[in-house]
């Protein structure tokens, strides 16, 4: 059996409806990448190094890194080799396996979030503006409520203008309540004051939103510092998760980010919003490769339940479904 049918026959059953929602939200990256490599598949039929120049071409276009590009590559060239493949059929099966492969290699990032068992759980948000930090701190208080969680936010970005009114609307969507104080005002008061608040009511989860001014990484340093100080502060350990948001359709430019962050505070997760937007998911892969982050959440959509989990194998499926889909009823034939 291939590993793409393992992989399927893995992943779908329980939870078909989070699988299709990768399957949807990559349908961008797929229609690019995928029927591009399939289209190469059928002109070529037979290996060559001219086949590996262009599926490396491919895989680059769709932002997957160099490095890992180039790894997967290698791997492919020693797999062909070692099977004594000759023709391109099945190529995909043996792409997927590979990737999964390599995202997996290494040290393991456990996508989970560290969420307390009997005290206040605080997750700091960062990144700049415009990436949806607020929508994904509202998907995220919505998916906390749905696992029986009690959740509260504050309203740290005290700098822009309107941030805070668009968190108190998510908060109100949500049906949670929002800590705030006025435009302006110092970010760490909100967070003594959020978590003050949170551990009167008994609360489980502080979802804190801050500002993302990325002009002056001093500045930003300072500000998330002294945030960092207040709310450890108050709760020990805390901030259990600072979760990065990074635009997937910004491409390398989210990497860049993602780097002055690094150094500025100590990131522990990343959420990649608007997954679907782009037709370069393999993003993905680049963020494994260069920051060693774990990818605990992806942007499949706009709605509430678009926020998911990652999930390795569930991306890759979405990678490659349709055209996989095809070949395997193909050599069913
Ligand atoms: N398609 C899609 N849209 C998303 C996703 N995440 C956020 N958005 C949309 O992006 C828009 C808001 O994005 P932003 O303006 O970047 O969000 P924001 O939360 O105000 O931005 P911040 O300044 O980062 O707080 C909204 O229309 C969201 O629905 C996603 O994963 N997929």
């Amino acid at each position: 059996m291939s590993f793409f049918r393992k992989m399927k026959e893995k992943i779908t059953g329980s939870n078909d409806a989070v699988t299709d929602k990768f399957k949807e939200g990559l349908a961008k990256t797929r229609n690019q990448f995928t029927s591009k490599v399939n289209d190469l598949v059928a002109r070529f039929r037979e290996i060559d190094e001219e086949f590996f120049e262009e599926l490396e071409e491919l895989l680059l276009q769709a932002d997957v890194g160099v490095e890992t590009v180039m790894e997967l590559i290698d791997q492919l060239k020693l797999e062909v080799q070692r099977k004594n493949k000759k023709d391109t059929a099945g190529i995909q099966s043996v792409i997927s396996e590979k990737l999964v492969e390599i995202y997996n290699a290494g040290e393991e990032l456990d996508v989970r979030l560290n969420i307390q068992e009997d005290e206040l759980t605080v997750i700091l948000m960062v990144g700049v503006n415009g990436v949806g930090k607020t929508t994904t701190i509202g998907k995220l208080a919505a998916r906390l409520l749905a696992e029986g969680k009690t959740v509260m936010l504050a309203a740290g970005d005290t700098f822009r203008a309107g941030a805070i009114d668009q968190l108190v609307v998510w908060g109100e969507r949500a049906g949670v309540e929002v800590i705030r104080q006025s435009e302006g005002s110092d970010p760490a008061a909100v967070m003594y004051d959020a978590i003050r608040a949170a551990k009167n009511r008994k609360i489980d989860v502080l979802i804190c939103d801050t500002a993302g001014r990325l002009q002056n990484k001093v500045n930003l340093m300072n500000e998330l510092q002294k945030i960092h100080r207040v709310i450890s502060k108050e709760v020990e350990g805390a901030p259990h998760e600072v979760l990065l948001a990074l635009d997937a359709t910004t491409g390398q430019n989210a990497l860049v980010q993602a780097q002055t962050f690094k150094e500025a505070t100590n990131v522990t997760g990343i959420v990649l919003t608007k997954l679907d937007g782009t037709a370069k998911g393999g993003i993905v892969l680049a963020i494994r490769n260069k920051l060693n982050i774990p990818v605990k959440f992806v942007g499949l959509g706009e709605g509430v339940d678009d926020l998911q989990p990652f999930d390795t194998e569930k991306y890759v499926y979405g990678l490659f479904a349709d055209g996989l889909e095809l070949e395997e009823e193909i050599l069913d034939k």
